[in-house]
């Protein structure tokens, strides 16, 4: 990869650095929701695709790639990666499992027919040795759509209760409104300030 991670504590300012993936299967949302995070605004996106080479790493919205960004929020740098969903990607996901501290997982709400799809998916990379630390923050997305379930539907859809030994929570959002996800984030950074203190 070439890449060395670091988590950063700053001496000075107390800032520090969390790694956090952003995963879900294809069209859930990833992509738009960290354009959201990161410019408070919507782009259309395309479908993330094959993990680009680390000199293909750059801020280009409309790349087929990878994306990865990096957000300031409450002291705490966000290095996020939003990685493709698309079936034939995700073997390749577990290339960037290590020194992950949180996973945000994105479930298109309103996409019923693929919510046993997106439960397996979800505890199988909870399942995952180099992910067993990392808190989960899942983000019901794509509330605007007329039929999407609400978080309560969604948490038993995806069996959260079934989450041992680690911290979770899960936001109603809508990445196209722009609506739950900092208070997610909100939520995302008090725990992970309680997990390293
Ligand atoms: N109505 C609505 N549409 C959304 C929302 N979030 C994303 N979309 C749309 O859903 C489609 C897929 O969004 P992406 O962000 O590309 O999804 P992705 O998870 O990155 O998909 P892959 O890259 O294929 O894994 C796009 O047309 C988005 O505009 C939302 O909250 N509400
Ligand atoms: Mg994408």
């Amino acid at each position: 990869m070439g890449i060395v991670f670091t988590r950063l504590f700053s001496s000075v300012f107390g800032n520090r650095e969390a790694r956090i993936l952003v995963l879900g299967l294809d069209n859930a949302g990833k992509t738009t929701i960290l354009y959201r995070l990161q410019m408070g605004e919507v782009v259309s996106t395309i479908p993330s695709g094959f993990p680009a080479p680390d000199s293909l790493i750059f801020f280009l919205p409309f790349a087929i790639g990878f994306n990865v960004e990096t957000v300031q929020y409450n002291n705490i740098k966000f290095q996020v990666w939003d990685l493709g969903g698309q079936t034939s990607i995700r073997p390749y996901w577990r290339c960037y499992f290590p020194n992950t501290q949180a996973i945000i997982y994105v479930v298109d709400s309103s996409d019923t027919d693929r919510l046993v799809t997106a439960k397996e998916e979800f505890h199988a990379i909870l399942e995952e040795d180099e992910l067993k630390g990392a808190v989960v923050l899942v983000y019901a997305n794509k509330q605007d759509l007329p039929g999407a379930l609400d978080d309560a539907a969604i948490t038993e859809s995806l069996e959260l209760h079934k989450i041992k030994s680690r911290q979770w929570a899960i936001f109603k959002t809508s990445a196209i409104k722009g609506e739950g996800l900092f208070e997610g984030l909100d939520w995302l950074s008090n725990a992970l300030k309680s997990k390293s203190s």
